[in-house]
């Protein structure tokens, strides 16, 4: 992308950054409501041109060169929100909410930056909902590999627990870990369920690729980029034998740069319509 570009990519990255720090930093113990309500006051502040510090100050230029909205940045607050006091989510469409909230929004900010091709001629929004599910299958590909963590680090299931109830594997059993006792393998239930919850994720990803070429020339290597690698994490929860109670799926830095060329390709085919 354009230096420019770049920049706005960067101020919105550190934008979040620092939202995600404050309730996953080191001071995230004593973060409170009232915390969250006097960081959407500055955000208000930057959006009014009143930034309080040099990185603020960042997120200010790039609102003057480029049209930001801010309503995924406060919906991204809320699920800063949301996650301070849910521990746990019944159904799919409730963890769909938190997934907007904390990473469709990522996509949202996105776009006016990136902006369309510029031969484009459809509708706008399909891009859009493009960006969104990208935001959406990078968040629940995070969640699947961090379930062991969450679960015994914070006591969070993010998981849909009708899912749980569906394979017949209980919370109780997804804070132990499963395996079993027999062949210290990952038991064969949460083998069933992790391949539905992996299938899933794969399809909102194909959902984000109908728009990556609909962005404008410069942005879609990047984001072909970004999804290829993030996707390639589901491959290391398979290759790791569903085990992300105590093994955390990554992809290793040289394949990550084997994958570029591939990226690269697909970057420059047209779809555009
Ligand atoms: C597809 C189209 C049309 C546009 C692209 C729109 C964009 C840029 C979407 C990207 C959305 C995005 C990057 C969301 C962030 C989601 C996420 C799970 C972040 C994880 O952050 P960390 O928790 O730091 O992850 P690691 O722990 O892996 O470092």
């Amino acid at each position: 992308m354009t230096p420019e570009k770049q920049r706005a990519i960067w101020a919105i990255y550190v934008w979040c950054r620092r939202t995600d720090e404050l309730v996953d930093g080191p001071n995230a113990s004593h973060i409170t409501p009232e915390a969250l309500d006097r960081w959407e006051e500055r955000l208000e502040g930057i959006f009014d041109g009143k930034p309080v510090d040099m990185i603020d100050a960042t997120l200010c230029d790039t609102l003057s060169r480029f049209p930001v909205d801010i309503q995924p940045f406060r919906d991204m607050i809320d699920g800063m929100r949301m996650d301070l006091v849910k521990p746990r989510y019944e159904t799919f469409d409730e963890l769909y909410e938190y997934c907007y909230r904390v990473a469709g929004t990522v996509g949202l900010m996105s776009m006016p930056i990136m902006g369309c091709d510029e031969n484009f001629q459809g509708d706008v929004k399909k891009v859009y909902k493009a960006a969104l599910a990208l935001g959406l299958a990078n968040q629940l590909t995070n969640i699947l590999r961090d379930v062991g963590e969450d679960a015994q680090t914070r006591n969070r299931i993010y998981v849909p627990i009708e899912d749980l109830n569906r394979f017949g594997i209980t919370e109780q059993e997804v804070l132990r870990g499963m395996f079993s006792p027999s062949t210290g393998k990952v038991d064969d239930r949460w083998v069933a369920f992790m391949k539905f919850q992996i299938e899933r994720a794969r399809q909102v990803f194909k959902d984000a690729e109908d728009g990556v070429n609909c962005l404008h020339k410069d942005a879609r290597w990047p984001v072909w980029s970004a999804l290829d690698v993030y996707r390639n994490i589901l491959d290391a929860i398979e290759a790791n034998g569903y085990n992300n109670f105590n093994q955390r799926a990554y992809v290793p830095k040289v394949e990550k740069f084997l994958m570029l060329p591939q990226s690269y390709l697909k970057a420059q085919k047209a779809q555009m319509h």
